[in-house]
């Protein structure tokens, strides 16, 4: 494959967003493969552009936005990126070593060095921009997601069609061989092995054997998705932005989302922040993403739960908010927490000691609520919500190598508990079963006394009160979550 055809060539050069949306389609409705590199090298070039190297205009237009125009993509200049690639997989890889039509582990090991080997030396590789095959032939930096997608575009080049994408929430790697039933790391940790330890170890990087394996198609979605608008830490180009909303529509018009939650949290976000007229709102999006969770991984993926649960949160939504958490973190306590889980922990950090202490002070300053008793701290599903969410947290700890409380968790956890109104803490509802405690024999008893000296005891020790009262209730919960293990 020289160079582009008359089929790519002819939307070149690309002036509009409308235009790189054209070439996308006509890409992604050919009957042949789309071209991940070409595909690649666009995006990586419009996006260095709008975000990296802004080039400001030399007017102020009027609407005295310093926002740049959009670049002239030349087709000279992709093409001359393109045949560096080529150039580079081809002269690389002999392929009359490697005669079966089927990739190996041999063959991906050897390609991904190919690939490694132009890398620079040391940078630091969380940066922003660096997730394109722009970056790579301009930059010779890559982040994770790069160095899996380089080697997926590289086995393409090669004509190969064995070799896939495989993606978790915060991993990625390469699938290959017949029915794509090997697996290959190609980037920093522990290259060329098989994904094996990742599963066994039941360690949420893996998502225990139910990662996102893509095809072609969602290898484009994945590059579509992984496109970033940022300029800043508190500014995104509006452009940018506009044309992945506008490319993950298409996607998703022609299917390519289907299986692919995080996208489908993605395209969620952008149209909270810029509403695409005749599109569904984001409410669902999320739920299109969970139940793509539930319909092909086995309800193991978390983000989808977390990307509903921080639009409920910003819109207010508190109950929905704990819900959401509550489903998130009920997926999170089928792993055992490693230490290269790191993100996922940020993540249900900042929920438990940032966002539901927030969301507790706020609830418990509205007075309005509080008074017409439509407040979350008197609502049982809330709390019930609330313990289910540190129940899975609690869970998710147990059997682990490492550990995930610690005294902050429990500082918050007392704050956030005690703002709930005492009457709301007598109907404990089991995490997962259902019921609530005061049905289970052994505990009602306890309960009808903790009932009555409640109502009998005068408002002013209320404050001891709810100290005692949430000792016995988390020991509850604990001493629940323990019967229900047997
Ligand atoms: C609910 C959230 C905190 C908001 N953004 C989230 N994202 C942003 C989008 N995102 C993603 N969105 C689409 N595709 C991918 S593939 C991928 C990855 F496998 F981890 C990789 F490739 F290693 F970086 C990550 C990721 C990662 C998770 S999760």
């Amino acid at each position: 494959m020289a160079g582009f055809r008359e089929r790519e060539k002819q939307y070149f050069p690309l002036q509009k967003i409308q235009d790189v949306v054209d070439l996308f389609k006509d890409q992604l409705t050919t009957p042949d493969e789309p071209n991940l590199a070409l595909l690649s090298i666009v995006l990586g070039l419009i996006e260095n552009t709008l975000t990296v190297n802004r080039a400001l205009p030399n007017h102020i237009d009027s609407s005295q936005s310093l926002e740049p125009i959009f670049p002239v993509v030349e087709l000279s200049t992709v093409e001359a990126l393109y045949t560096k690639f080529v150039t580079q997989i081809k002269r690389s890889v002999d392929l009359t070593k490697f005669p079966d039509g089927n990739a190996t582990r041999e063959l991906v090991k050897f390609v991904s060095d190919v690939v490694w080997s132009s890398l620079m030396r040391s940078y630091y590789k969380d940066k922003a921009h660096l997730q394109s095959l722009y970056s790579y032939l301009t930059g010779n930096k890559l982040d994770c997601f790069g160095v899996a997608f380089a080697v997926v575009a590289a086995f393409q080049v090669l004509e190969y069609k064995d070799v896939h994408l495989a993606l978790s929430e915060d991993h990625a790697w390469v699938v290959f061989g017949e029915d794509l039933k090997d697996s290959a790391e190609v980037t920093w940790h522990g290259r060329g092995q098989p994904i094996t330890v990742g599963v066994v170890d039941k360690s949420w990087l893996y998502l225990n054997g139910e990662p996102v394996i893509c095809t072609r198609q969602m290898e484009v979605a994945s590059i579509v998705s992984g496109i970033n608008p940022s300029i800043n830490a508190t500014t995104d180009s509006v452009e940018m932005a506009s044309l992945q909303q506008d490319l993950l529509w298409l996607l998703h018009d022609l299917g390519h989302l289907e299986k692919y939650p995080m996208a489908l949290g993605n395209l969620g976000d952008l149209e909270e922040i810029s509403p695409t007229p005749g599109r569904p709102p984001p409410l669902d999006l999320f739920e299109e993403s969970i139940e793509a969770n539930k319909k092909y991984y086995n309800n193991r993926h978390v983000y989808p739960y977390t990307y509903l649960g921080a639009y409920q949160y910003r819109n207010m939504n508190y109950k929905e908010a704990l819900q959401a958490w509550a489903d998130a973190a009920s997926v999170v306590k089928t792993y055992n927490y490693n230490r290269q889980d790191e993100e996922i922990y940020k993540e249900f950090l900042e929920i438990a000691n940032d966002l539901i202490p927030q969301m507790m002070k706020s609830a418990a300053s509205d007075n309005a609520a509080r008074i017409h008793h439509t407040s979350i701290l008197y609502n049982p599903d809330c709390y019930s919500n609330f313990l289910r969410f540190y129940d899975g947290i609690c869970e998710w700890e147990e059997d682990s190598p490492n550990p995930v409380l610690h005294i902050t968790w429990a500082n918050q956890l007392a704050f956030s508990l005690s703002k709930f109104d005492c009457s709301v803490r007598k109907l404990i509802a089991l995490p997962g079963t259902g019921e609530s405690s005061s049905s289970s024999e052994e505990d009602s008893e306890e309960d009808e006394e903790d009932e009555v000296n409640h109502n009998k005891d005068n408002k002013k020790d209320d404050k001891e009160n709810i100290t005692q009262t949430d000792d016995n209730k988390i020991e509850k919960v604990v001493k629940a979550r323990g019967r229900r293990r047997k």
